[in-house]
């Protein structure tokens, strides 16, 4: 999804007091959001997106990305795998740059897909490109006219680094020295840091499109994770009882997950974590190093696994009858089947692995598919309710397992900051604690992402000095779920299980490629 949100000045003289006002444009036509409030008090906008890849030509007309020549159709979505003999390759020339993305490079970063354009569609796309955009990029552009790319974007997933910039021999090597030629002018040769100011503001042109001034201040962008991770990281933690109190920010874990979800922990030195994207430099919070792990599909699963049951339309019916969603009349449900033991039991001998679309950190195997084991000739809702609830402890022990692996490089983590839509999922959220062992912090802004998106505004509005002094006042502590530690020995049973889970899928492969 790609978002933006206004940023209006503070409500109050202190901040910390009133709290900023924001309005989201979330996915709304601007004139919609800015109904009936006064937007000469609008000061800045920022936007954030997932990283899908978009494809203009030289005037900046969209040009297709498919075999079929459909214009209307040109964004490689974040989420496209169709790159793989491309990043197979490209991994193979154990370039320096892969250092910085985990070791491994994903199929799901631009510099494969671009690859594709160029070997599958080289007359009606590549050849007549001019401009590729992250699509948080391409937002900013269209607001603003502006064309330079935000560190963000091209740090994670170009192999951009702030500290030296591109790297030609990369480029030379896995055959895009197209781009080298060019001196970059089609990915990018003029970047900023997420929260400057672009060029003279919003266009006239796209004032009128959002029913804002001409002239408001726009900002480099940010990923939506990363965005997210802002919108949370920085909170005054103070009189909730919580260990990360005395501690440093980079004992936080930020986990924004919807459709997928992305793992952000940050460093003041970089650290270097197998299968997990990073360490980029001041890619989310300015002065530090980021890991990000990830889980392709979560949000995505969850619904995948809940629709595609037997009971789906059962459960559909009863939760309109009650005007539920279908996820809280699971987690009721739940609650009446599990009698007296805690709902986590309800799984003891049905197990999921998650990676319905490969596994992104910290294995990065995109061979990797989902496993469910334990099912039974019945296909009732009691049924759904706990393949429901495997699926969700599954995510949540590959939570753990990318928690495991950044602490065995040296990152140190006591807390996790949970957001994203997910996020609203009590069940989720409770299991995440469980299983990790670790409190858990839910913003009082329950989309974080958009509050992120919101800080690069009231930056770029020159209201802030510094993303870190906007982040301390926007980011604010609703709700923290704490761990139930008594059912701890459950849940490492559990996590047994997942882990040969994985081994097994191995093992099958193996015999399956052997004569
Ligand atoms: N109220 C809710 N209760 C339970 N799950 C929810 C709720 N709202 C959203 N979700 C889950 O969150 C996912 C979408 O999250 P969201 O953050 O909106 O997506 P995106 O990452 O694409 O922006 C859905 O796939 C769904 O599983
Ligand atoms: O790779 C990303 C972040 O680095 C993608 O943008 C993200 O995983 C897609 O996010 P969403 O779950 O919001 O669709």
């Amino acid at each position: 999804m790609a978002r933006a949100w206004l940023w209006a000045g503070p409500a109050e003289e202190d901040l910390s007091v009133g709290g900023p006002r924001l309005w989201t444009l979330g996915n709304r036509p601007g004139w919609k959001v800015v109904q009936g409030i006064d937007v000469n008090q609008v000061r800045g906008l920022g936007f954030d997106a997932t990283c899908s890849l978009v494809v203009l030509d030289k005037q900046f007309h969209p040009l297709p990305v498919n075999l079929e020549g459909d214009s209307r159709r040109n964004i490689i979505m974040w989420l496209d795998h169709r790159a793989v003999s491309q990043v197979h390759r490209i991994n193979e020339t154990q370039h320096s740059v892969l250092q910085y993305v985990g070791g491994v490079m994903s199929v799901e970063m631009q510099a494969p897909k671009l690859l594709w354009l160029k070997e599958n569609l080289r007359e009606t796309c590549w050849d007549k490109a001019g401009h590729f955009f992250d699509l948080p990029d391409f937002l900013s552009w269209k607001a603003t006219g502006v064309t330079a790319r935000s560190l963000c974007s091209l740090v994670c997933k170009w192999t951009y680094s702030a500290e030296k910039g591109w790297d030609d021999s990369f480029w030379k090597t896995i055959g895009l020295e197209d781009f080298v030629a060019d001196n970059y002018s089609k990915i990018g040769n003029q970047v900023l840091p997420p929260g400057a100011s672009l060029g003279n503001g919003l266009t006239p042109e796209a004032a009128k499109d959002l029913g804002l001034p001409a002239g408001v201040a726009v900002a480099a962008s940010l990923i939506d994770a990363h965005a997210g991770g802002l919108g949370v990281i920085g909170a005054d933690v103070r009189g909730h009882g919580l260990s990360c109190e005395g501690q440093p920010v980079t004992s936080r874990l930020a986990v924004i997950c919807g459709t997928s979800s992305c793992h952000m922990g940050i460093s003041r030195d970089p650290i270097f974590v197998p299968g997990v994207w990073g360490p980029y430099f001041s890619a989310m919070v300015p002065g530090f190093w980021l890991n990000e792990g990830g889980q392709s599909v979560t949000g995505k699963l969850i619904d995948h696994m809940v629709q595609g049951h037997a009971a789906f339309p059962e459960l559909q019916a009863k939760a309109a009858a009650r005007c539920q969603s279908v996820y809280a009349y699971l987690n009721s449900h739940l609650d009446l089947i599990k009698k007296a033991q805690p709902v986590g039991f309800l799984t003891v001998d049905l197990h999921v692995w998650p990676d319905f679309h490969g596994n992104r950190s910290p294995l990065a195997d995109l061979t990797l598919k989902g496993m469910v084991t334990g099912l039974k000739l019945s296909q009732d809702l009691d049924d759904l309710a706990i393949l429901y609830l495997a699926t969700v402890q599954a995510i949540a022990f590959g939570t753990r397992l990318i928690i495991e692996a950044m602490e065995a490089a040296g990152h140190s983590v006591s807390t996790l900051f949970l957001c994203g839509g997910l996020s609203k999922n009590p069940l989720f959220v409770q299991m995440h604690a469980d299983i990790t062992g670790m409190p858990v912090i839910l913003s009082q802004e329950v989309e974080s992402v958009l509050v992120g998106a919101a800080i690069l505004g009231a930056c770029a509005s020159g209201d802030f000095a510094s993303v870190q002094e906007a982040m301390a006042k926007m980011s604010k502590v609703g709700k923290v779920v704490f761990p139930r530690l008594e059912d701890k020995r459950y849940y490492d049973k559990k996590y047994k299980v997942f882990l040969k889970l994985v081994e097994h899928q191995k093992e099958y492969a193996a015999i399956m490629k052997g004569d």
